[in-house]
């Protein structure tokens, strides 16, 4: 039987363009040969904003919609105002797309420098909510430019939103062999939000009698994550906080260019879209430094998520085995990683 692949491709911004031809690259060498792969590039990012002044049009989300999923590398530049390309563009299609659960896996792999003492066994995912909380945009401004100018940014939570994506973590512990789930929160002291999440969890855990659960207020969260990463197995929380305590799980976990990211609609009614944790990052683009491991390792769970499993076991394998092998030689460019991991998943 002919199978087919029918991707949405998004380089974006800075570094995004390095990346995503090395994911593009490692994706072309792990398919078997009956596997037709199909790519549709799209320039969203600063160069269309510069270009037309639009950032995601509802034209460009129909066509969006066609494709079995997408690839992202990231957006945002210097040369657009913060916050009108992750809004317009970014969340704008991680909502249309009801992309409510955002996976992000962290693993220590061997041999991969951890900044923490010893080498802690870290090996958990978080599942953070990708639709609500404070990222809808629901604030606004008074008063701007005065001493009394007033902002708000309401966090926005449906008891439907919590109960899915919790739902959906709970299944994720079952079916890990530790079968644990932390909340994380701050219902201490947002006790609207922190209830309402801190209830649902409880009830929606009577379903599932074999997953240990416990509750952590997100500030101390940060600090286990630090001193006792072996301590999680998956997180559940909210958008903002999830936002944060991923790039600090990345940072422990062999850093931001390790870490991979999906953005998944369960029920398959919209493409998903994978992606690696980071940004766009200015500081380092064109110059060839960018680790390409977080887009490659993203390409992998691109893959589970249409059922290539064999394909994204060989994709981590490879990766895991080029980060062993990097300790104590200098370092590559973008495109060398990339060159290697080609042929380690070919081979
Ligand atoms: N999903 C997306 O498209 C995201 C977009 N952004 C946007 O990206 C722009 C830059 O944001 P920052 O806060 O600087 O975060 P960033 O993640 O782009 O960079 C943070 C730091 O990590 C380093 N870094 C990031 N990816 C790396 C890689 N693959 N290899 C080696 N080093 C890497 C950067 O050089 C920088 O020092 C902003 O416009 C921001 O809004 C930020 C996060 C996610
Ligand atoms: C730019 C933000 C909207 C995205 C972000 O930082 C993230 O999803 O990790
Ligand atoms: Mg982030």
């Amino acid at each position: 039987m002919s199978r087919s692949i029918n991707l949405a491709v998004i380089p974006g911004d800075g570094i995004g363009q390095e990346v995503v031809a090395q994911g593009l690259k490692i994706l072309s060498a792990v398919l078997p040969q009956d596997v037709k792969l199909e790519t549709e590039e799209y320039d969203f990012g600063a160069r269309r904003y510069h270009a037309t002044g639009e950032t995601l049009t509802d034209a460009d989300l129909e066509q969006l919609k066609q494709h079995d999923a997408i690839l992202l590398g990231a957006i945002g530049d210097p040369s657009v105002p913060s916050g009108v390309l992750e809004r317009g563009f970014l969340l704008k299609l991680r909502f249309a797309f009801d992309h409510h659960v955002n996976l992000r896996p962290s693993k220590l792999l061997p041999g991969v420098e951890t900044p923490l003492a010893g080498q802690p066994e870290i090996d958990f995912v978080v599942v953070r909510e990708g639709t609500e909380g404070p990222y809808t945009g629901n604030g606004g401004t008074i008063r701007t430019g005065t001493p009394h100018a007033v902002a708000t940014e309401v966090s926005l939570n449906t008891a439907f939103g919590i109960e899915r994506v919790v739902r959906d973590a709970y299944a994720r512990a079952q079916a890990r062999p530790r079968k644990k789930l932390a909340l994380v929160h701050k219902n201490n002291v947002l006790v609207h939000a922190g209830h309402l999440w801190t209830d649902i969890f409880n009830k929606v855990g009577e379903e599932f009698p074999e997953v240990t659960t416990e509750y952590m207020h997100v500030d101390a969260a940060t600090i286990y994550l630090v001193t006792q990463p072996e301590r999680f197995d998956v997180i559940v929380t909210d958008n903002l906080f999830g936002d944060i305590i991923t790039d600090l799980a990345a940072a422990i976990s062999g850093g931001i260019g390790v870490a991979a990211s999906g953005n998944i609609n369960p029920s398959g009614a919209y493409p998903s879209m994978f992606e690696p944790v980071h940004g766009s990052a200015p500081d380092i683009a064109g110059q060839g430094k960018a680790d390409p491991s977080a887009t490659v390792l993203s390409v992998a769970l691109l893959l589970r998520h249409l059922g290539y499993e064999t394909e994204a076991a060989r994709i981590e394998d490879a990766v895991s085995a080029d980060l062993a092998e990097r300790v104590g030689k200098p370092a590559r460019t973008t495109d060398e990683i990339g060159d290697a991991l080609a042929v380690r998943v070919a081979g």
